[in-house]
């Protein structure tokens, strides 16, 4: 069993946020997540729900600003939070850019050295955290959704569309829907798999609809009309959308009116997406 080690423990609508390290194999160093265990996970296995936050965040930013806790609380789900990448590593060129290395691990596995010996998020994300989960905590195994927000929204579209089944549901706030098309995806495209398109297409949510051969599932979408990244077209929910027409893939773009990227937004929204969840996870 991979031995965690607790950092922190906060009560919260009778349940505990708790925050653990653990050393990952994949990603060659040490990691923490943060995990919501409702106060009735002391006696009854839970379903869990999966978050994957943005650039630039850790493991703490959604579990103290999106407000998810009362509705998981409510609905009998554990919440859990990784970081956004390998940390207390050393490669040279990573904390240059806040869109490219250290909080911009973009949840793909890199190809390209010297990022490919640390850089493997979707794998640890897919694989790992999942048994680390599964191992220490009282989880229904087969139970798991995932859900995230602008970089991890496309995550959870990839790890969900790349895992046909290890899903019951997928949602996103303001994903990053189409990377290979906008200046973000670009950049950490070509930094962490190279120059082959064909490579990036693999890891693209956008082109990953029309391969999708699986268990029906739906693309279940937040966007801010005033979103200063939906304005400047890194987010390009369209794209997607128009994907999923084209290959009958069900999908939802809620646009809310007034609404920008921050976290603010999603507090906003996390009632209904997790309430969506649960939906999928009873
Ligand atoms: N650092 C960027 C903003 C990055 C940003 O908006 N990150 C989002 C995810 S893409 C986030 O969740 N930030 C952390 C937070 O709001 O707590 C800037 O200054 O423009």
């Amino acid at each position: 069993m991979t031995k965690i080690t607790l950092i922190s423990s906060n009560k919260i609508f009778e349940g505990y946020q708790k925050t653990y390290s653990h050393t990952s194999k994949e990603l060659s160093c040490e990691m923490k997540f943060s995990i919501y265990l409702p106060v009735a996970a002391n006696e009854t296995k839970m379903p869990v729900l999966y978050w994957l936050s943005g650039l630039t965040c850790n493991e703490l930013n959604f579990v103290q600003k999106a407000g998810a806790q009362k509705y998981a609380a409510k609905h009998g789900i554990i919440l859990v939070c990784p970081d956004t990448s390998p940390r207390g590593i050393e490669i040279a060129g990573q904390d240059d850019s806040w869109d490219f290395g250290s909080g911009a691990g973009f949840y793909v596995d890199a190809i390209v050295d010297p990022w490919s010996r640390h850089y493997k998020m979707f794998s640890y994300i897919t694989h790992e955290l999942i048994d680390v989960i599964n191992n220490n905590f009282p989880t229904i195994h087969d139970r798991q959704s995932i859900f995230g927000h602008s970089m991890g929204g496309h995550g959870a579209f990839i790890c969900a569309l790349k895992n046909p089944g290890l899903y019951r549901s997928v949602s996103a706030f303001a994903p990053i829907s189409n990377p290979i098309n906008c200046p973000w995806g670009v950049k950490a495209f070509t930094g962490y798999l190279g120059e082959n398109k064909d490579e990036w297409k693999s890891w693209d949510s956008t082109e990953l609809v029309a391969a999708y051969n699986g268990p029906s599932l739906e693309l279940f979408i937040d966007q801010g009309k005033e979103d200063n990244f939906y304005t400047d077209k890194q987010l390009l929910p369209e794209n997607l959308v128009e994907a999923c027409r084209s290959a009958q893939f069900p999908v939802i773009l809620n646009m809310r009116e007034g609404y920008d990227h921050s976290y603010f937004f999603i507090a906003t929204f996390i009632g209904e997406h997790i309430d969506y969840h649960a939906r999928f996870l009873k």
